[in-house]
């Protein structure tokens, strides 16, 4: 039976959860602050952590090392609201499998628990030779599908990974987080003559110092203390294939040097050993922030980023690539019926709209998972605006107060000009409305309920109200 620990500061939430995974025959934990969550964890071994990103004491981003260094197998999904999912996003970096917002759904919660626990016992099962593989610190999950954007950009992307592909340049492959740099890392590697050889994923940011250098180099029993067994380390699992290094930035100066041998002599060392032994890996790394600003900063080895800037990949983000969104919209729809034995056929002209004009801050992890919940709460056959979040739905609402505010001069010069006081009075109404009503369901937790109590009205105020900010949109 899987162990979980929730993490949440809401007693409901840690209520409702508690009963409902029980009831899926999970053994539950909870507690309600990151204190007592480390507490917790030092005598006790979760298969999974579920974690409010928001906890009284500290945020997810602040806990995530604590249970990374503890528990290196565990399987984290932090739980969000959607003011936060940039942040949340930021948190899969530094190694949680997944994030779910609120309001929680509990076929959603069961789905990503389920996957997230497959990856994470993916890893300690051993690898197999010519089958992609991901290693400790793999976050997301497992699906091998790639597809090929319909955007001029991601044309160029294909153009330089053909080329770069059969080659044996390392290459760095730049891009938000998110916008799919380690699945066009697989295709370099399933291009090449390396295809039916390891390819091994390992997150950077998720490893702790003290951990990064026997997860990348391995290490001998007794190396250090907890050492008992000796480890064979990513580098050398990923011997004749091809080894992606996401986020490089994070590895300390130390594991840079160590590795700067790798590239230079190709050779490893465990950690505690004493001889070398030969490799023959191909690396391609991947960063958020520009590698040579890391470098002049005197974060980065100069002469590491040389031996990397072989060849080097930029893949823009989501919001800049508006001819991919609904292509990758249609086929996150049909990776969830599978999953949930749905038949959503498509969705409506208005949510298409929606979702080409988004920001898309955590780019096709955040399409993904938006798609998936979308998917979940249809009842009908096509996706509308009620089944996308408020904060996305509602977006081109927020950002016409960002350009009111930002630009106020020319757009009251154009109100006056128009002479439209009435118009201005019910923007203006229905503006201050819009943001008391958004900060009830922040801080409801997106609760409707919750918020139409928050706010001394019935419910079906709260539904009229919200109603009306759609229609006022269009
Ligand atoms: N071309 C593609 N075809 C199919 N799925 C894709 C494609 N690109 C990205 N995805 C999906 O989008 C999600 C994010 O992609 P990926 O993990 O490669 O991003 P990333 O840039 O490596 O993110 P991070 O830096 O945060 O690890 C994954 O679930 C992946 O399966």
């Amino acid at each position: 039976m899987y162990r979980i620990l929730i993490v949440d500061d809401d007693n409901d939430i840690r209520t409702l959860l508690t009963r409902f995974l029980s009831k899926n025959n999970y053994e539950t934990d909870n507690v309600r602050s990151g204190a007592t969550a480390i507490a917790w964890m030092r005598d006790n071994t979760p298969d999974l952590v579920l974690c409010d990103f928001r906890l009284e004491d500290m945020t997810a981003t602040e806990l995530l090392p604590s249970i990374r260094e503890m528990h290196p197998n565990a399987a984290v999904i932090v739980i969000t609201g959607y003011s936060d999912v940039k942040d949340a996003v930021e948190v899969i970096k530094l190694g949680a499998h997944d994030y779910v917002t609120k309001p929680l759904f509990p076929d959603e919660i069961l789905v990503t628990i389920r996957q997230a626990l497959a990856v994470a016992n993916n890893h300690t099962e051993p690898v197999t030779e010519g089958k992609p593989t991901r290693q400790a610190a793999a976050k997301g999950f497992i699906d091998n599908a790639f597809l090929t954007g319909n955007s001029a950009q991601f044309g160029t992307i294909m153009k330089q990974v053909d080329l770069v592909a059969p080659t044996n340049f390392s290459v760095i492959i730049y891009g938000e987080s998110g916008s799919g740099k380690e699945v066009i890392a697989r295709q370099i590697h399933l291009k090449s003559t390396r295809a039916d050889k390891p390819f091994i994923a390992i997150d950077c940011g998720a490893l702790s110092r003290e951990l990064a250098g026997s997860e990348l180099f391995g290490h001998e029993k007794g190396a250090f203390t907890g050492a008992i067994a000796r480890k064979t380390g990513s580098l050398e699992l990923a011997d004749t294939g091809t080894i992606f290094l996401d986020e490089i930035g994070n590895l300390s100066y130390d594991i840079q040097v160590s590795l700067l041998r790798v590239v230079q002599e190709r050779k490893i060392r465990r950690v505690g050993g004493t001889k070398d032994i030969d490799i023959d890996v191909r690396i391609i790394i991947a960063s958020n922030e520009r590698l040579w600003d890391l470098a002049r900063a005197g974060k980065f080895r100069e002469d590491l980023y040389h031996r990397f800037n072989e060849f080097s990949i930029d893949v823009p983000p989501l919001r800049d690539r508006k001819k991919d969104i609904m292509l990758f919209a249609h086929y996150f729809l049909q990776l969830t019926n599978t999953e949930l034995c749905k038949d959503v056929q498509g969705f409506e002209p208005e949510v298409k709209d929606i979702l080409e004009n988004y920001v898309w801050y955590g780019n096709l992890r955040e399409l993904k998972n938006v798609i998936k919940r979308a998917t979940l709460l249809s009842e009908g056959s096509l996706i509308g605006v009620r089944s996308l979040p408020f904060e996305i739905a509602n977006y081109s609402r927020l950002q016409f107060d960002h350009q009111a505010s930002a630009d106020s001069t020319v757009a009251q010069e154009r109100a006056l000009g128009s002479g439209s006081f009435a118009g201005k009075l019910k923007a203006a109404n229905i503006d201050a409305e819009y943001n008391v009503i958004l900060e009830a369901l922040k801080k409801a937790g997106y609760n409707k309920s919750k918020a139409a109590r928050l706010l001394n009205v019935d419910r079906k105020t709260l539904y009229n109200k919200m109603k009306q900010f759609k229609e006022f949109d269009q």
